[in-house]
């Protein structure tokens, strides 16, 4: 992949220095290059540039050199301009500072050898991995494809636009997952609108050339529920049915044939789908895209948390500002019920709420938000 695509590709492979870097002895500083003990002569040019042809330097001279330029083979150290004394009448250098042999010189290899490992395969290439293949004299990289990703929006009351009128109401989904998918590094094409018509979800899912299917509502048991019927007409393999979490129970994870596309069904309820999304969705297109899974994250929780009788809560947070015994803190948000984003919306990640509930000043894990501080940089997060 050419470097000016790479950018949130992961690398495939390590990343291998084609060259030495710096590739030749190059002066770190603008001012002298001088052979042998001083004081040296020299005679008056624009001496040595970074990008000139090289020179020799014998024993006893010095030559003007910039940063950057290579010092000629035998050069004892480098002077800075501001430590050397020209006395230009009589064409001679002098310091009086000592010179250590090497001073100011980078010298060949100082960084890498040829073959080195500079970063690991699963690497996501960020703008500084960019920076570093270029350097290493990379003009493409060996990065994974991103997986691609179909989004199916199920549901006859969703409007694309306008207010809810009639009992019916926004589709809050589509706007939300093509964007959320982008940021946890997936190829994403425009959402799909395709009310409850169980036979255009089936045509949809065995038609569709992605990677993975996003499905949205219907994963319920209600008359309109279709995603089940439909994925069980299809021969799919069930691998995830339900997950004892809340919002989000209903949430399943099938593959529509041994080598086909995996499909995430997300239930309908808005922060039930964003439950799914984290926890099914983003470690599937990780693995999908050769990313590592991200470390767990833990902080403290500022305030009592209830729980669910015997499932698992996730629970819009925010970062509070200051830490407790050195360690984060997070305070959890109202507007946090299956049907809302209120909470989400202001949120820096999802706090992992065990059955039961935890007291303030318990540590939970904390499930990150593409776009929070903690979290890795990914291209185009809102593009
Ligand atoms: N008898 C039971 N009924 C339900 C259960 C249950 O366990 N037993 N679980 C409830 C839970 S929890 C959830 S979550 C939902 C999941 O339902 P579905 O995945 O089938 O989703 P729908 O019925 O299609 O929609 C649910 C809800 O969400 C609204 N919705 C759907 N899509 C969107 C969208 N794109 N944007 C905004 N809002 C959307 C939809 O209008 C419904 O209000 O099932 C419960 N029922
Ligand atoms: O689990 Mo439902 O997904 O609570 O809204």
């Amino acid at each position: 992949m050419a470097l000016d695509r790479a950018l949130g590709h992961v690398l495939a492979e390590p990343l291998a220095a084609l060259t030495d870097l710096p590739p030749f002895d190059t002066s770190a500083m603008d001012g002298w290059a001088v052979a042998g003990p001083g004081p040296w002569t020299y005679d008056e040019g624009a001496g040595l540039l970074a990008g000139g042809q090289d020179a020799r330097l014998p024993d006893g001279t010095a030559v003007r050199i910039a940063t950057g330029a290579r010092t000629p083979a035998d050069t004892t150290a480098v002077i800075r301009s501001e430590h050397a004394h020209a006395d230009a009448a009589r064409r001679l250098l002098s310091t009086r500072r000592p010179v250590v042999t090497g001073q100011d010189i980078r010298p060949r290899g100082q960084e890498c050898r040829t073959g080195d490992q500079l970063v690991p395969a699963g690497t996501v290439v960020t703008p500084a991995v960019l920076g570093l293949a270029a350097a290493a004299g990379y003009d493409a990289l060996p990065a994974v494809p991103r997986p691609r990703v179909d989004v199916l929006v199920l549901g006859d009351e969703l409007l694309a636009s306008g207010l809810p009128h009639d009992g019916l109401i926004r589709d809050a989904l589509g706007p939300m997952l093509a964007p959320w998918l982008r940021a946890l590094g997936a190829e994403v094409s425009a959402p799909r609108r395709l009310g409850d018509d169980a036979e255009a979800l089936r045509t949809a899912l065995a038609f569709s050339d992605a990677d993975v299917i996003i499905t949205t509502g219907g994963t319920a048991s209600g008359p309109v529920d279709h995603v089940h019927p439909v994925l069980a007409a299809l021969g799919a393999e069930l691998l995830v049915h339900g997950v004892a979490v809340r919002p989000g129970h209903p949430m399943l994870l099938a593959r529509l044939s041994p080598d086909g596309p995996h499909v995430v069904g997300l239930p309908g309820n808005p922060l039930a789908a964003v439950s799914g999304l984290l926890t099914l969705a983003e470690p599937l297109l990780a693995g999908l895209a050769g990313r590592p899974a991200q470390d767990a994250y833990r902080a403290l929780v500022h305030a009592d948390v209830p729980g669910h009788p015997h499932d698992t809560r996730l629970v819009p947070v925010v970062h509070r500002a200051g830490r407790a015994g050195g360690r984060d803190q997070v305070a959890p948000l109202r507007y946090n019920g299956p049907a809302m984003l209120r909470g989400i919306a202001a949120a820096d990640g999802l706090a992992v709420v065990p059955a039961g509930g935890v007291r303030s000043g318990t540590e939970v894990e904390i499930l990150d938000l593409p776009w929070a501080p903690a979290t890795p940089w990914t291209e185009g997060c809102f593009t």
